[in-house]
């Protein structure tokens, strides 16, 4: 379990993170998101200890991290894949992280093998490719078989193959009872891959929820309708919704059902060569909620 109460950074004169309060529990996958320059990182680098926060408080299973015992024990966290000497092998970089923190040496295989790199443990990890080297960085989280993992964009880069086996992963830590707290600029992966989500801009709470809620309650449904007859069309939709068109001609109907779209047509003689009910997406639900918040529309 993480918890944010109130948490604030300020550097100089930008507030990174403002004020912020959530929770991240444990048994799920809760996806991070936010555009470049949110905050995300620096929340995380709260939460394990490497900033202090300005005011408020973050706590793993109910401590700060700087009180944790045994902190490798109780929170893993990968915030920067590339941070491994170029010229050791993957096993005798685990090694020394092992040495490091106090923990076990025979942990070490067992690390490899949960994440497939047995076969290349001993090849020099400046060889890796960027796949490899997240495996390995997750390797490296989960030597003290902790409760808490923390991940800062574990897919930026990646193949589809890769991201496809980071994602499994992620759910099958989280179904192994662990928090998993994993962020994202990349909207459309973090709907596959979380089951909650913190959604932050300029540093504030814009929304905590679970992901399917979070985009039914922030998108309008809208049904995409193109006709040979569109102004026909448009007339008799007058009044019962609203009216865009897309940028093909297709009209873009807001707030009727499709099947009403289509019943109306068919009791008026209008042709229809497409009638498809658009479903929202995260991207847009997060443009929505974002509009305000985010820092590139001022830049724009
Ligand atoms: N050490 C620092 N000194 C000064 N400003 C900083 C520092 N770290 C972050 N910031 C600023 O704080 C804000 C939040 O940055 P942060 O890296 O936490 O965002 P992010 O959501 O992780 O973005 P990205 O996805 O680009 O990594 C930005 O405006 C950034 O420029």
């Amino acid at each position: 379990m993480i918890e944010a109460t109130g948490l604030t950074k300020r550097y100089g004169k930008t507030v990174a993170v403002d004020d912020l309060s959530f929770s991240v529990a444990p048994g799920r996958v809760t996806g991070f998101l936010g555009p470049n320059g949110a905050g995300k990182s620096t929340t995380m680098r709260m939460v394990i200890g490497l900033d202090r926060p300005t005011r408020g408080r973050v706590t793993v299973n109910g401590q700060d991290y700087r009180a944790l015992r045994h902190p490798l024990r109780t929170v893993g966290a990968l915030l920067d894949a590339k941070w491994v000497h170029p010229n050791r092998s993957a096993r005798s970089h685990l090694r020394w992280l092992a040495r490091s923190n106090d923990l076990p040496a025979g942990r070490v295989d067992e690390v490899l093998d949960l994440v497939g790199l047995t076969e290349v443990a001993e090849r020099r990890a400046g060889t890796f490719s960027l796949g490899m080297s997240q495996r390995l960085g997750i390797a490296g989280t989960l030597l003290g078989d902790p409760e808490v993992l923390l991940f800062d964009e574990p897919v930026n880069g990646l193949d589809p193959e890769g991201i496809l086996w980071i994602r499994q992963f992620m759910h099958r830590l989280a179904d192994e009872g662990r928090t998993v707290f994993v962020s994202s600029h990349l909207l459309s992966e973090m709907a596959q891959t979380a089951q909650d989500l913190v959604v932050i801009g300029r540093g504030r709470l814009i929304a905590q929820t679970g992901t399917e809620q979070f985009i039914q309650e922030a998108t309008e449904g809208a049904v995409r309708v193109r006709s040979p007859q569109p102004e026909r069309l448009r007339a008799l939709l007058e009044g019962q919704g609203r009216v865009d068109t897309a940028e093909d001609g297709a009209l873009v109907v807001h707030g009727v059902e499709s099947s009403a779209i289509g019943e109306l047509a068919a009791a008026n003689g209008v042709t229809l060569h497409e009638l498809s009910p658009q479903l929202g997406s995260l991207e847009q639900a997060f443009m929505q909620l974002t509009k305000e918040s985010v820092e590139y529309h001022a830049t724009q």
